[in-house]
């Protein structure tokens, strides 16, 4: 074993069985929410659970679209100008860098829809909603080949594996991800697999499914003009959260998933087929189960989500300009031994990750539109608060191990982990 990549000793996720349970439990639970709340199969939930019949899940034009989305999207990444941004310094003292054109790929992937929706009607976008279930298998077939394809490669003498995936258990590092950067060249380019799958065909794809369903419901209703309040708000919040973060495209280069952790099927999978289609169960149940909300819910609900957003927003761009040397708030701070420094006052005062609360009042605002009928339109909410809590340990772990005793003079200063006050 290299001094480069030295063996990972410790587990997280259970191991291997835990590797296991969550590989397959992630797409059966992407199909379960579908058959848990469709119109399909009866409604959400439908009146007898095993009664219903779940739609075909290979289906070869759905199979054939995807493709043809993922193929826009490299080609996209590749012809589309964009900065390149240097990432962090990597362990070897190497650093790559990106090329920043993910929001072109997300105006010029809508402007191709919204010419499609205005010359032949709202009709000609709502194949995502009919074909849902292939759509998934698609992309859960994407994610296979994907997670198999880097780990084969990770095998390379040359390959930088990542500190937590290289166990030797082919199992869990296939599943956590061996190696931490994975690169392919195209047209003489470099194509980081991981950050790619982050931002672009699964984001891109959430914010497509959503339209498409806008679509159904319009057809359904007499044209745009019947689509209700409730769709709208869902689809400005989504939208609006997918184009902040792909507008701040390099701000993903500092994430754990980005520094830390290593490509594999967690990933793949969560970014190909978790992210769009358990993210987008809120307008999905809207088409089948229309709701009318009135002004009073509207101006409540986009209450909620500024709040979220606000919080989200400053917290992050706080620790952003402030790495950056852009602070203009005269934040409190102190100078590790590592030399990096930690905000003590501010959103990073109040909370060990106030960004993380931002983004759970949003979760929650994205789903009241959907009213109080099933809680299964919650799903989102309680998902991401059991995964930022869970990464929030991860993170503070980690900088715990960067920092040492500076990381417990932190912890004694700012005492609440993501609530102020609460947790
Ligand atoms: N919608 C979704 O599904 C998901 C959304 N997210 C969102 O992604 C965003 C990024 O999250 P994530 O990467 O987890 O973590 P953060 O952006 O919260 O970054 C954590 C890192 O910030 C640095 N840091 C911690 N405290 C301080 C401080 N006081 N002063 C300065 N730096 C500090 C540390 O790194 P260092 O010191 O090494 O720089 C730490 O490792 C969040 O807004 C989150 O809500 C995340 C996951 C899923
Ligand atoms: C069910 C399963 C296997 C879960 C894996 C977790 C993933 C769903 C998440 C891990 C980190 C993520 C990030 C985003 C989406 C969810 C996943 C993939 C993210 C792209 C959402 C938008 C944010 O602005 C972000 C870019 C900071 C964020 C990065 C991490």
């Amino acid at each position: 074993m290299s001094l480069e990549n030295p063996r990972t000793t410790k587990y997280e996720f259970l191991g291997p069985v835990g590797a296991f349970l969550i590989s397959t439990g992630v797409p059966l639970t992407i199909y379960g929410l579908y058959y848990a709340c469709s119109e399909q199969t009866g409604g959400c939930p439908p009146p007898g659970l095993f009664m219903s019949k779940l739609p075909a899940f290979l289906d070869t034009q759905a199979a054939l679209m995807y493709l043809a989305w993922y193929l826009f999207c490299v080609i996209a990444w590749r012809v589309l100008p964009g900065a390149q941004v240097p990432g962090t310094t990597l362990r070897n003292g190497t650093v790559k860098t990106y090329k920043i054109n993910a929001f072109s790929t997300l105006v010029l992937a809508i402007v191709i829809v919204v010419a499609l929706i205005i010359y032949s009607g709202p009709d000609a976008f709502t194949f995502l909603y009919k074909r849902y279930v292939g759509f998934v298998t698609a992309s859960v077939v994407m994610s296979i080949i994907q997670a198999v394809g880097v780990y084969a490669l990770s095998h390379r003498k040359d390959a930088l594996l990542a500190l937590g995936g290289n166990t030797g258990n082919m199992m869990y590092d296939w599943f956590i991800g061996r190696e931490l950067n994975p690169t392919l060249s195209i047209f003489g380019e470099e194509f980081d697999i991981k950050t790619f799958n982050e931002l672009r065909p699964g984001l891109i794809l959430w914010v497509l499914l959503n339209i498409s369903f806008m679509c159904e419901q319009a057809t359904r209703n007499g044209g745009f003009i019947g689509v209700t309040d409730s769709m709208w708000l869902v689809l400005l919040f989504q939208i609006g959260y997918v184009v902040d973060s792909l507008y701040n495209e390099p701000a993903i280069l500092t994430t754990m998933d980005i520094t830390t952790d290593g490509f594999g099927f967690m990933l793949s999978v969560g970014d190909l087929a978790w992210v769009p289609f358990t993210y987008s169960l809120q307008a999905r149940y809207l088409t089948f189960h229309p709701i009318t909300l009135g002004p009073f819910f509207t101006i409540l609900i986009l209450f909620v989500n500024a709040v979220g957003y606000y919080i989200f927003r400053t917290a992050n761009s706080e620790k952003n300009d402030f790495r950056n040397g852009k602070d203009t708030r005269n934040l409190r701070y102190f100078v590790t031994k590592r030399g990096s420094k930690l905000i003590t006052s501010g959103w990073w005062g109040r909370s060990r990750h106030p960004n993380y609360f931002g983004d759970i009042i949003m979760a929650l605002a994205w789903s009241l539109p959907t009213g109080f009928n099933t809680p299964i339109t919650y799903f989102y909410v309680v998902f991401f608060g059991v995964l930022l809590v869970h990464r929030q340990g991860r993170d503070d772990e980690a900088c715990e191990k960067k920092y040492g005793k500076d990381w417990e003079k932190y912890k004694q200063i700012v005492r609440w982990k993501i609530i102020p006050y609460i947790y």
